[in-house]
């Protein structure tokens, strides 16, 4: 069992949380990123160049927090997990072993798995990272995050969470889940990044969506079935770990690793 009082606590109390950045966000402000995402209209087209430097402001400030951050490993997961689930447990111990690695967890900050993983890494004094993203219905970043940025916009966070770690760990999520695991494979695929572990943890729940890659997807070529191999599945945290931690020492010894 975790023990949630008293890691909160400890976070809360050491005053460890260092969150570099956020906009509160008027309405007004988040209906119009909503319009970036739209098709262009006549009114708020010119915004839109303006809202560049607001994207990049955030990507300047991403950097700028997270240019110190040594190695590090992203877990990824359910903003819904509940507590009692195992998948909690585990991503509490992924988050433990990480830290007592000496590796830094890297979550979205929100609550969930990804509360579970950076209470882990809390509670075994490890460096417990959320970059959390700004929603229409706030939820914050969670208690056992010591240092944390707010995002405005999904795709500069997601450029971090690839930057700044070194694997991914994935344990049972969603579409937000789902959306940061096939974002690392394609940019594996595509060789955009190398040496880069993705780990999904729960051979129950990622089963039926690893067989459809193989009957369906990779039978009808729309991947090639090397691309199976992108990917490990297992139920073990410890296991998960240590595969993201010797992929990132054989990675270390290569001559470059760069991701820019
Ligand atoms: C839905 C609820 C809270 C949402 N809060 C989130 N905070 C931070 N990050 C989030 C949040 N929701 C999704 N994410 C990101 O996507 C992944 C989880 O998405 P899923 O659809 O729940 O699988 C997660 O890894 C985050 O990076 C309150 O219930």
């Amino acid at each position: 069992m975790v023990h949630k009082r008293k890691s909160e606590e400890s976070a809360r109390a050491g005053g460890r949380r260092h969150v570099e950045a956020s906009w509160p966000g008027k309405k007004s402000e988040e209906q119009l990123d909503r319009y970036l995402l739209e098709s262009p209209q006549p009114d708020v087209t010119h915004t839109d160049v303006w809202r560049v430097l607001r994207i990049q402001s955030e990507f300047v400030s991403g950097f700028g927090t997270l240019s110190s951050t040594g190695p590090a490993v992203a877990v990824f997961g359910s903003a819904r997990t509940d507590p009692d689930s195992p998948y909690y447990k585990q991503a509490y111990r992924v988050g433990e072993l990480l830290a007592k690695a000496g590796v830094t967890t890297i979550t979205g900050g929100g609550p969930g798995t990804m509360e579970a993983a950076n209470m882990g890494s809390a509670d075994a004094e490890g460096i417990s990272i959320g970059l959390g993203i700004e929603l229409p219905f706030e939820t914050g970043l969670n208690a056992w995050v010591n240092k944390g940025i707010n995002f405005r916009y999904f795709f500069v966070r997601k450029t971090m969470f690839v930057k700044y770690s070194q694997g991914f760990i994935v344990l049972p999520g969603g579409f937000g889940t789902l959306d940061e695991l096939f974002e690392a494979l394609t940019l594996v695929q595509t060789q955009k990044i190398t040496s880069f572990p993705i780990v999904l943890l729960g051979t129950e729940y990622w089963g039926g969506l690893v067989q459809w890659l193989k009957d369906t997807v990779a039978r009808e070529r729309c991947i090639s079935e090397t691309d199976l191999d992108l990917f490990t599945v297992t139920d073990d945290p410890d296991e998960a770990v240590q595969i993201v931690l010797n992929a990132g020492r054989a990675a270390s010894r290569r001559p470059s690793m760069d991701r820019s």
